[in-house]
């Protein structure tokens, strides 16, 4: 592993993270992440951000440094922009291994390291606008964005550059392999971060929107010619394009979002499913796309990611236990922690001798502000009347996302 300049005195380090282990103890990430930090050098070296000790994160970082002859002893500065663990986790060892380093954070970010480090000492708050002088003509100025996404959260910018370091603003999913910048990605390998910068988005930034979008219209006067995320790939030749992808994501929160459908299904015994493929049948009729999920088959992080984007949803369920069918509890429970908020939606399932799904289901959308359309449940195996019917509902559906 190496590291890779972005100028002569800027430089991206980046582990990647293979592991089963769940990002955040939640997510799947099959395809890894990437823990990406960066090192300016002027007379003082800065690093921003750290690691978590996962995997073999601290071995990666320390080859890569080593590659531009720097080691951890030799920084001045470690900038915190986010205090999360897995851009922090490994801070004690770092601070063993380099002790006169000072460690930087807005005012909300120091007050977290003592709790979570035990570290008091060698640390320095900054203000909003504040800069760093760290020679050379490298100076470095921080940005409070908070909410993006822990309260504490800054960005850091320097000028020379034009490199914004917007910790997990601009993120993404999937490890790097041996290329960071985003010209050095194929059409298919962008086509398949954006994917994961979607479900990154939806999983871990969703929540935040609003805050995405004060962030982006507080930095909208910088001239940015490059964006270094904690996570995924360094944009340096198109950062717009990342930018305009999280304005793009941060309006889904507002509503409708993509004329789609996310059609969520669970069933036991198939009675259920019936209803969904003629539902299935009205939404592909009208020409609308329409993803499908099953729980809990497909992990509520893609789940998660295919309501989020979609302006309709179809949540088909049986009754189970007088109430909904428990993994589609959790998914609903999951998109209303998430805020999905104002999506097009139409709920079918089947019960076999007195139903109760449906009161779990409307008081559990109840905060959600979805329009819904009329349930469609039946007793059993649907016959033929309920699946006419329930083509004709996932028509209607489908009719009212394309009209939006
Ligand atoms: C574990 C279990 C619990 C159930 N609980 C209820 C219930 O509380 N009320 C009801 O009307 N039907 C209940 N049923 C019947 C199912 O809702 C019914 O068989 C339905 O057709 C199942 O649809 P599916 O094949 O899509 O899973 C239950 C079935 C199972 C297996």
């Amino acid at each position: 592993m190496k590291a890779y300049a972005i100028s002569d005195s800027v430089y991206c380090l980046h582990a990647d993270v293979r592991t089963n282990d769940r990002f955040e103890g939640i997510w799947p990430i099959p395809d890894g992440v990437s823990l990406n930090s960066y090192l300016i050098r002027g007379e003082k070296i800065a690093l921003v951000d750290l690691i978590r000790d996962w995997t073999d994160a601290p071995r990666q970082l320390e080859e890569e440094l080593a590659s531009i002859g720097v080691k951890f002893s030799d920084v001045d500065y470690l900038i915190l922009n986010h205090l999360e663990p897995d851009h922090t986790g490994w801070l004690r060892e770092f601070r063993e291994l380099s002790p006169k380093a000072e460690i930087i954070a807005t005012a909300k970010g120091i007050k977290l390291i003592e709790p979570f480090y035990k570290i008091t000492q060698g640390l320095r708050e900054v203000k909003d606008g504040e800069t760093l002088d760290l020679g050379k003509g490298m100076v470095l100025q921080f940005f409070e964005t908070p909410n993006v996404h822990w309260p504490e959260t800054m960005m850091t910018w320097e000028a020379k550059s034009g490199t914004l370091f917007s910790c997990d603003a601009f993120g993404s999913f999937g490890a790097l392999g041996d290329k960071v910048f985003d010209d050095q990605f194929s059409a298919e390998e962008h086509a398949f971060f954006e994917k994961e910068t979607l479900r990154y988005y939806a999983n871990i930034v969703s929540s935040f929107s609003m805050f995405v979008e004060k962030a982006v219209q507080k930095l909208a006067g910088l001239e940015i010619k490059c964006i270094a995320p904690s996570h995924g790939m360094v944009w340096r030749t198109n950062p717009k394009k990342i930018i305009d992808l999280y304005v793009t994501y941060a309006g889904y929160a507002k509503g409708p979002g993509e004329k789609e459908i996310a059609v969520i299904w669970g069933s036991m015994y198939g009675n259920t499913k019936a209803g969904v493929d003629a539902v299935i049948k009205g939404i592909e009729a009208e020409g609308v796309p329409c993803s499908i999920r099953r729980v809990p088959d497909d992990d509520v992080s893609y789940v998660l990611a295919d309501a989020y984007k979609s302006a309709g949803l179809v949540l088909a369920m049986p009754t189970y236990e007088y109430a909904m069918f428990p993994p589609m509890a959790y998914a609903i429970d999951i998109l209303r922690r998430k805020h999905v908020f104002g999506k097009q939606v139409l709920r079918i399932g089947s019960w076999g001798w007195v139903g109760g799904a449906k009161k779990e289901y409307e008081a559990a959308i109840e905060p959600l502000k979805w329009n819904s359309l009329e349930s469609l449940e039946w007793a059993g195996h649907p016959g033929d009347d309920s699946l006419a019917a329930l083509t004709e509902k996932g028509r209607e559906l489908a009719r009212i996302v394309k009209a939006l």
